[in-house]
């Protein structure tokens, strides 16, 4: 059995390059958020505005929990912040965990971010230089948390089907 977990900061592809190799392993694919929204029946952004974002980590945390105990192999993309909320880093040192941390720079996080900010609460407001100077510490802070993970892909100037192909040949 393999869960297959897409970790990364926001806009670093987790959810597009976890479809995408999803669909060419015939794995399940889940995200996170997807899975949330569905869930409470609400956005990312009408929860972290109506209920605020520790009720957010609260219901993370426990659909976090809740999928990883499926023991069915599938590819699992987290939301930005999942490993650095309670304790869910730990969740990705389980045998049969496959954790893969999707590293960017910042200046590609800020590119790909701009293209459709609104859903992204945390980033919603800020223009180009806020949102630099923004996830350049955010980065670092969550730096920890991202890099517990078992393998580290580097996506900078990398289509999608690029880095699919890399982590098909990390699998092997
Ligand atoms: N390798 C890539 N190259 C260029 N654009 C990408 C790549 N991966 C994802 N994107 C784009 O970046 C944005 C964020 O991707 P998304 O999958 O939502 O990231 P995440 O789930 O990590 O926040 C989307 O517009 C997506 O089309
Ligand atoms: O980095 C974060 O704290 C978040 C990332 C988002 O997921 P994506 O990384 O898929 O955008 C979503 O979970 C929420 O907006 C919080
Ligand atoms: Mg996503």
């Amino acid at each position: 059995m393999k869960k297959i977990v897409l970790v990364g900061y926001m806009g670093s592809g987790k959810t597009e390059i976890g479809k995408l190799l999803a669909k060419k392993i015939l794995f399940p694919f889940y995200d996170l958020d997807f899975l949330i929204e569905n869930e409470v029946q609400k956005s990312i952004s009408e929860l972290f505005s109506e209920k605020g974002e520790i009720y957010f980590r609260r219901i993370e945390h426990e659909l976090f929990v809740k999928q990883i105990q499926k023991n069915e192999s599938y590819v699992l993309s987290l939301g930005g912040g999942t490993p650095c909320y309670a304790n869910n880093h730990l969740i990705l040192q389980q045998e049969e965990v496959i954790s893969i941390y999707l590293k960017a720079s910042v200046s590609n996080l800020v590119e790909r971010l701009s293209i459709n900010k609104k859903k992204r609460p945390l980033v919603k407001d800020l223009d180009a230089t806020e949102m630099h100077e923004f996830i350049a510490k955010h980065l670092f802070d969550r730096g920890f948390y991202y890099n517990q993970c078992k393998h580290v892909i580097s996506v900078d100037d990398k289509s999608p089907t690029d880095v699919v192909e890399e982590i098909k040949k990390m699998l092997l």
